[in-house]
């Protein structure tokens, strides 16, 4: 997979989506962008279809984690929308990510990539072990859900890019680590926790960088697009 940046479309109705990608309109590079609970719950499958009608890549970023039976008919439903990306919680167990890619996967044989979240990079080792009662380190915590996730057969996972390089040793180059928890050396963390800058992102081993309030919430959100290009992909 070539590097690239993910922008989070983070926006709470399809004209405010609209207004943003607007700004990108001369930007020789289409950028590839996220769709997550918000702008999904928000406008449904047609701002889905609108943004792949515009020539974009889609992460649809629901992190589905049920029975595997639920889990199954839900991704089914969401092949049909012809995203690139999907994902799961791998919490969920090596049989629901199995259900998982067993539903997304179409009559012909293709499917989005499928990728699993191993903790979510605003939870810290602390909260883990006091409320989450797990009683082991984060990093083997999230080499463990890497694991399951290769064993479940799913192309990779959502890790902070601090842990890309741990999870390609245990689970091949090949194995794809999507990196949220990006905020660049001068900016603000906010609620992330595990958090690197896009530069140290690519040195680590990241494949894909999430960006969203780095870039939606700057000024001049094209300029801090491109700045997460030039350190990220070069
Ligand atoms: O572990 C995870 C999984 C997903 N996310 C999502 O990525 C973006 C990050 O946005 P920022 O504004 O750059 O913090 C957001 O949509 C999250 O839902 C994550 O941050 N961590």
């Amino acid at each position: 997979m070539q590097h690239d940046v993910i922008i989070a479309c983070d926006f709470k109705s399809a004209e405010d989506t609209f207004r943003f990608l607007d700004l990108f309109k001369d930007e020789e590079r289409k950028p590839f962008l996220k769709i997550g609970m918000e702008l999904f719950y928000a406008e449904g499958p047609a701002i889905v279809r609108e943004i792949k009608r515009r020539g974009h890549r889609i992460f649809l970023d629901l992190k589905l984690h049920d029975i595997p039976n639920t889990v199954k008919k839900a991704m089914a439903v969401l092949s049909r929308l012809d995203v690139d990306m999907c994902n799961v919680h791998a919490a969920g167990t090596i049989e629901m990510m199995r259900a998982a890619r067993e539903g997304l996967t179409r009559e012909d044989g293709t499917r989005p990539l499928l990728i699993a979240v191993t903790q979510l990079t605003s939870t810290s080792e602390e909260r883990m072990r006091e409320e989450l009662l797990i009683d082991a380190s984060i990093n083997d915590t999230i080499v463990k859900y890497a694991q399951n996730t290769r064993a479940a057969g799913l192309d990779g996972v959502v890790c902070s890019p601090l842990e890309a390089g741990m999870v390609h040793g245990a689970c091949g180059e090949e194995f794809l680590t999507v990196t949220p928890g990006v905020r660049f050396a001068d900016g603000d963390v906010a609620d992330q926790v595990r958090v690197t800058t896009p530069a140290r992102a690519r040195e680590i081993g990241s494949d894909l960088i999430v960006v969203g309030r780095p870039i939606t919430a700057a000024e001049d959100p094209v300029a801090a697009y491109r700045r997460c290009v030039a350190e990220f992909v070069g």
